[in-house]
């Protein structure tokens, strides 16, 4: 079967079919990972895109579920050179294709995606749609004209009620605006007694949950969609230690007075250099993002810059000066990537056991 991808600006893109068969529009990206391609379809970050790997054959360790980094994937679409039709890999349980079929994301292989990609990294990232299902380039150009691209997809991708993940150390609410399971993972590993909370969760009810620290997870969209957050996330901030992760650290830059902007076509990769201003050291981080905060926007906050990304200069990490809050652009629970930045849920288990002594002295005083 034909597949067809139409953008924007007119670009008409045909290859062979795969996935499901249906028509999706979204914003078309590109993630320039060699592997995880697992991780990627199953980021909630993905809500609403359609997403083009530059790495030209996907699907050849196949998928399991071990790999996943949500209950089911939020990507509109996926876009590849050349697609394995025989996965080879002894921990795989399903190829791409079915996988995708039973999610009902449609795929296009046979593109030209160093074209597409180039197209992107000079235009920006556009709007496109995707029909695998026999669809004309007339009906398609209608069809991407009148459509529009999300604006609600942390409402879509959140968690709709509060669960637990009970632990003896402290005790995390992490609220979800799309997160990856990685994170918690990572809070698990160390002991936290985790809340999962839904994006939307008022500040008086998450007190009531005791919290020791708050956890701000990544998430689809531009994080001026979710304004009732922000006020939440300002209120949190000045009475408990925060961690904010990629949405959850634009929303927390958002909450401290500073600014956010769309990239041109934004960070998605597993091997993005980020400088550490604090030490000099340079890390290589995992990356899903389309929006950064603006560095000229922490002027008059009380926030600090600490990590740059090398290749661009945006910011990548702050700090609060006056709170024990801080905050990556990139992904520490690096799935897929590179572990190199691990050690940021250790800084925030160091914020955490912190207030819990303070809290359990003020109990024997
Ligand atoms: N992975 C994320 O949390 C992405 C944050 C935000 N949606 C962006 O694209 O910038």
């Amino acid at each position: 079967m034909q597949a067809k991808l139409l953008l924007a600006d007119g670009t008409r893109l045909e290859g062979e079919a795969f996935g499901a068969e249906t028509e999706t529009l979204g914003e078309v990206v590109f993630n320039t990972g060699m592997t995880g391609y697992q991780e990627v379809l199953t980021d909630p970050s993905y809500c609403g895109q359609i997403v083009t790997m530059t790495y030209p054959l996907i699907g050849n360790y196949g998928m399991n579920r071990h790999d996943i980094e949500a209950r089911r994937p939020f990507v509109h679409g996926f876009v590849v050179r050349e697609r394995a039709d025989f996965p080879s890999n002894w921990r795989s349980e399903q190829s791409l294709d079915r996988w995708l079929k039973d999610y009902g994301i449609p795929g296009i292989a046979g593109v030209d995606t160093r074209m597409l990609t180039r197209k992107i990294r000079v235009h920006g990232t556009m709007k496109g749609i995707l029909s695998t299902g026999g669809a004309s380039w007339g009906s398609l150009e209608e069809k991407l004209d009148a459509g529009f691209l999300l604006r609600d997809q942390v409402a879509r991708v959140s968690t709709r009620s509060i669960h637990a993940s009970p632990g003896y150390g402290p005790r995390v609410v992490l609220m979800d605006f799309g997160a990856k399971y990685g994170i918690q993972r990572e809070l698990i590993r160390r002991g936290c007694d985790v809340v999962v909370v839904p994006w939307d969760t008022s500040f008086e009810e998450i007190e009531r949950l005791g919290p020791d620290g708050i956890l701000l997870s990544n998430g689809p969209g531009d994080p001026k969609d979710v304004p009732e957050a922000i006020r939440t996330v300002g209120r949190l901030l000045e009475r408990y230690p925060l961690f904010g992760i990629c949405l959850g650290h634009q929303l927390f830059a958002l909450a401290s007075g500073a600014d956010t902007e769309k990239m041109t076509y934004g960070h998605r990769g597993a091997n993005h250099p980020v400088k550490n201003l604090e030490t000099g050291r340079t890390y290589i981080t995992s990356q899903n993002h389309g929006y950064s905060v603006r560095n000229d926007s922490l002027e008059g906050t009380e926030l600090t810059l600490t990590h740059i990304a090398l290749n661009d200069g945006t910011c990548e990490g702050l700090t609060h000066r006056r709170l024990p809050a801080f905050s990556v652009q990139y992904h520490p629970e690096a799935a897929p990537g590179p572990h190199d930045s691990e050690v940021l849920f250790d800084r925030f288990m160091g914020l955490l056991n912190g207030r819990k002594q303070e809290k359990e002295g003020a109990a024997h005083a």
